[in-house]
């Protein structure tokens, strides 16, 4: 369904439009926190400027009158082939938080990605996307036990599929927020780690929970100040292939899928097949956790020929500096089935509440269809390598 922009809309006509007027609308430790990335942010930078090394090949003189953007995604048709990404702490930006932002995706037909660390209760959350399908984010906790009531939850909840982050066997440092002593504001929680019982007494044992994960000493959140040596609920450097993919689908199976969320190379991408996962997201985290890895759009390649390699072809996607049609076209061209952006949504968010949401996925929609008209294109599934260039370090532009 459109989103109807009013006047001051037309100050906003793309996703950096976004970007600048969210930032007047947030607080310096929201905004810090949202927008950086680790250490130099030099990740963070090349996952928006990688896409200009590929350029379009549009083919002209065919019938695009009829453009259509859908998708099949986790067994449901979605709009287009673009998600909202897990994001922790949707309340930061806005009030009304995740229920905000599922309200607006189930308003636009789009899938989203609830992070672990919500402000807002995974139930809650769904109640408000209704049918438009829901993946849970999951850092597998050293406390199985608080995984697996999450898990339940989820199942119960008719979430699709669990999307374990891979990336994050220690958190990455990110300096503003060291600098800045982020602290998640008194009225705010992190609800999946809530005692629903003690929170419909008004006694929320939240905070507690949230600093037993080690994230906060009371208020503050611990930055060590020898060895990096993060004991969160989010990091856990104990996971691995062998021991953890087994057990997390017998968890979920066959209600939910498990997805891996945070693979960058062809290696990791054999292995995920070999376990049996169900699919790869090929991201970096937004450039939050190893600083000076690939871009995710220059992993990508590996990872869907890995995958391609294999007996089962299972879906790949991609997410991390996306932040225009074209980019979801670069994307789905290299090989990628769908894409979910971060930022984007937490920009729009920040900005409008839901209707800022809407915005920024109306944007990011109305873009791709424009991009597949004048590329020539009318069906998603017809887009590939054919429509892509990539320039090289020489500035020659060759077909892929
Ligand atoms: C503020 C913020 C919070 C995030 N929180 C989580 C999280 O809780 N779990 C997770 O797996 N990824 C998290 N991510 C990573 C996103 O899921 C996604 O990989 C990333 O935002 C994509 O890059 P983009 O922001 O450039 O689109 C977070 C990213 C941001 C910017
Ligand atoms: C609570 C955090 C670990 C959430 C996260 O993944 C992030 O900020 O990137």
């Amino acid at each position: 369904m459109a989103y109807n922009r009013d006047i001051t809309d037309l100050q906003c006509l793309s996703i950096e439009d976004l970007r600048v007027l969210a930032a007047q609308r947030m607080d310096k430790q929201t905004r810090d926190y949202y927008n950086e990335g680790s250490d130099s942010g030099s990740t963070l930078a090349e996952n928006i400027t990688a896409y200009q090394k590929y350029r379009i090949r549009p083919r002209v003189l065919r019938d695009i009158s009829a453009i259509d953007t859908t998708v099949n995604v986790f067994g449901q048709n979605s709009c287009m082939p673009v998600g909202a990404a897990s994001t922790a702490m949707h309340c930061l930006a806005h009030p009304d938080g995740e229920i905000a932002t599922a309200s607006a995706c189930k308003k636009q037909d789009v899938v989203m990605g609830l992070s672990s660390f919500a402000t807002q209760t995974l139930e809650d959350v769904k109640d408000a996307i209704g049918d438009t399908p829901m993946a849970l984010q999951l850092y597998l906790f050293e406390d199985r036990d608080h995984s697996v009531k999450l898990i339940k939850r989820a199942k119960a909840k008719g979430y699709k599929a669990v999307l374990l982050t891979v990336d994050t066997p220690v958190l990455g440092r990110r300096n503003l927020e060291i600098r800045n002593q982020f602290t998640l504001p008194k009225h705010l929680r992190i609800a999946n780690f809530a005692n629903r019982v003690d929170e419909s007494s008004g006694d929320s044992d939240a905070k507690s929970t949230y600093s037993e994960a080690g994230y906060y000493d009371g208020e503050k959140r611990v930055w060590p100040r020898g060895p990096i040596r993060f004991h969160t609920h989010a990091a856990n450097p104990t996971l691995t292939w062998e021991k953890d993919i087994e057990w997390l689908k017998e968890q979920c199976h066959p209600e939910m899928e498990v997805w891996v969320k945070g693979v960058m190379t062809g290696e990791d991408a054999v292995l995920a097949c070999h376990y049996g996962v169900d699919g790869i997201i090929v991201s970096n985290h937004g450039g939050r956790q190893l600083n000076s890895s690939l871009a995710t759009i220059d992993a990508l390649p590996e990872v869907v020929a890995a995958v391609r390699s294999q007996e089962k072809r299972i879906p790949v996607h991609v997410d991390g500096g996306i932040r225009h049609g074209t980019d979801v076209f670069k994307a789905l061209a290299l090989g990628a089935d769908f894409v979910w952006i971060g930022r984007p949504i937490l920009w729009g968010l920040a900005y409008k509440g839901q209707e800022g949401v809407e915005l920024a996925l109306q944007l990011i929609r109305d873009e791709f269809k424009l991009c597949m008209g004048l590329a020539g294109i009318t069906k998603v599934e017809d887009i590939g390598p054919d429509y892509l260039a990539k320039i090289d370090k020489n500035g020659f532009t060759a077909r892929l």
